[in-house]
């Protein structure tokens, strides 16, 4: 098994675990010189082997072993619009896909930064408007916001989370599940997020996601 193998094996799994995704649900990949590695469809994260990883090219092209996620085009979306992005996941996080039901999110940008390791992990949350699992409609848009956004939201689904790295896109998505959860507990009671200010200068200073408010 190969070193990046191991790491997309371990992480779904750990993922599974922690009912971060469930079921059948959620992919990953990793950037390699001629493409990415991706889970294959239909399977569980909880129990991959590597021999299960699929290599697709950046254009979408399955290259070689099993039929890739479904959602690999959205993986190759977000590789080519951030060629710093060396990882992508993709979860149902039940709190991160309770925002994405929501009718009172701003599309622009989902959640406020209620804590540092939001502002730094992640920043800007655009959401994207509903499209089925595996509609490859969803590809130039997908690939606009990826430009400048290096996590999303997809509307009735789940997030979409990419990283220099995967621990650093695990990071991400995690940090993004648990502010979600905070901002679903405290809907009914006034708060104080960051302002503008204090978001951007954690941003500037320790920040590995997408200023607020920015186009990148
Ligand atoms: O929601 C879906 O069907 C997909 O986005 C997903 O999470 C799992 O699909 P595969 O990666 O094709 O198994
Ligand atoms: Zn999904």
């Amino acid at each position: 098994m190969t070193v990046i193998g191991e790491e997309i094996v371990a992480l779904g799994a750990s993922l599974f675990a922690r009912r971060l995704t469930h079921g059948r649900t959620g992919n990953i990949s990793v950037r390699v010189d001629e493409g990415f590695l991706v889970t294959p469809t239909g399977g569980s994260l909880a129990s991959l082997t590597a021999e299960d990883l699929a290599l697709v090219g950046l254009d979408g092209t399955h290259l070689s072993g099993p039929r890739p996620s479904k959602e690999a085009f959205l993986h190759a979306a977000v590789y080519r619009a951030r060629p710093g992005a060396g990882a992508v996941i993709h979860t149902h996080s039940t709190h991160s896909v309770a925002v994405s039901c929501h009718a009172e999110v701003d599309p622009d940008d989902a959640l406020p930064p209620l804590t540092a390791y939001y502002a730094m992990r992640v920043g800007r949350l655009p959401l994207l408007p509903y499209h089925a699992p595996g509609d490859t409609a969803l590809e130039p848009l997908a690939e606009r916001t990826a430009a400048t956004a290096h996590a999303f939201l997809l509307a009735n689904h789940g997030p979409v989370v990419a990283g220099a790295d995967l621990a650093g896109a695990a990071d991400a998505l995690e940090e993004l599940e648990e502010t979600a959860r905070l901002w679903l507990l405290l809907r009914d009671q006034p708060t104080r997020p960051l302002t503008p200010e204090q978001a951007a200068d954690l941003q500037a200073r320790h920040g590995t996601g997408t200023p607020a408010g920015s186009r990148r």
